[in-house]
């Protein structure tokens, strides 16, 4: 049930998370309610300093929440003290930027250290690892050192030990901001297998609207420490509601104003004739085609189409098409989108 305790494999009660810094208090985290469903890849995206660290770090016990409370299965990190605390580490497993792998360790050794920290026995410990390599295909390279490894098998490493003691919840600190394009796809699809088999619960923190795009199935977004917006991806991308999720959305959506254009752009509407640029997104595969047609042969008002793309969230595409209409009639062309539910924005104006 969507709202009950239940659901949510990790909830945020009323978070705040205060810190003094040069000897000011510093608000991190102010106010946050956010319920991760259970079985989500859910992503929370934010500019540096916003705040996604110290959310992230209280879901483990690394910071306790100056107020409210974080729950883990149900059960608050912050009030966990001693044996408690240390048996809710294990169902929370995370992996970082950086890796923090141990150089001194092999691949295997470094999967193990979790197991043997937990007292794991010797046998078992080596069967699991076995296991966990196999998992995140490093089978050939178990006795290597990190320093021998590429960025995308070092992440590996960090995701097998991450999974060593079975956690429910993985928490992602920028897992993929080190890595290139290409090997940022292979270990997000690693995570995505690993949600799917193993209904493991991923929270993950990014700049990138393009990591969301790619696996996560809800999203928040923090702005100074609050939560601006939550929700769907899907949703989110195709109905921004707040200014930073517009900004964060306009290096990823595929239809980007062309240079010309939007160096003249304008804010408010000049005095003579002038064209409104407006951004057309439609969720779902209709065309557009017929709705820009509609508009020539019902209204008589004209769009000149200056870029368009398809889009994926997930595997469920949407459209953007960036249109520029006679500003006399901008107002009118847009009610008759949007009644065919089409959802319109301003981007600005044009001479
Ligand atoms: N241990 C600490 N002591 C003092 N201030 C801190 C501490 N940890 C975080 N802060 C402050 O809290 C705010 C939020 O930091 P946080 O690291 O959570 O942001 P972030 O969104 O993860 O940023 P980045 O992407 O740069 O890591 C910042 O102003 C930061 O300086």
């Amino acid at each position: 049930m969507p709202g009950s305790p239940a659901a949510a494999a990790i909830r945020f009660e009323r978070v705040g998370k205060s810190f003094v810094k040069k000897g000011r208090p510093v608000m991190a985290v102010q106010d946050v309610t956010l319920e991760v469903p259970q079985g989500s890849i859910t992503g929370i995206i934010g500019r540096s300093g916003a705040g996604k660290s110290t959310l992230l770090r209280m879901v483990n016990g690394l910071e306790r929440p100056t107020e409210g409370r974080v729950l883990v299965g149900g059960q608050d990190v912050g009030a966990a003290r001693g044996a408690p605390l240390r048996l809710l580490r294990r169902e929370v497993g995370m992996i970082f930027q950086h890796f923090n792998l141990l150089a001194s360790r092999t691949v295997r050794g470094n999967i193990a250290l979790p197991l043997e920290v937990a007292g794991v026995p010797r046998a078992e410990t080596r069967a699991r690892v076995d296991e966990l390599i196999a998992q995140v295909g490093l089978d050939a390279l178990a006795d290597r050192y990190p320093a021998e490894l590429s960025g995308g098998q070092k992440q590996r490493v960090g995701i097998a030990r991450a999974l060593a003691t079975r956690p429910k919840v993985l928490l992602s600190d920028e897992a993929t901001s080190a890595l290139d394009p290409e090997t940022t796809q292979t270990v997000l699809e690693l995570l995505g297998r690993i949600n799917r088999e193993l209904g493991l619960t991923i929270l993950l923190i990014t700049h990138e609207m393009a990591v969301l795009r790619d696996i996560a199935s809800h999203m928040a977004v923090i702005d100074a420490g609050r939560i601006v917006e939550a929700g769907a991806t899907y949703d989110i991308f195709t109905r921004p509601a707040h200014p930073t999720t517009r900004s964060f959305l306009a290096g990823v959506t595929g239809a980007t104003l062309p240079a010309f254009i939007a160096g003249r752009l304008l804010d408010s509407r000049p005095d003579g004739p002038s064209q409104q640029v407006i951004r057309v997104t439609f969720a779902g595969t209709h065309a557009t085609d017929p709705m820009l047609a509609s508009l020539a042969t019902d209204l008589g008002i004209a769009a000149n189409i200056l870029a368009g793309a398809i889009e994926e969230v997930g595997t469920r595409p949407f459209g953007n098409l960036l249109i520029a209409v006679d500003a006399a009639r901008a107002e009118e062309a847009r009610a008759h989108l949007e009644r065919h539910g089409l959802l319109t924005e301003v981007l600005g104006h044009v001479r």
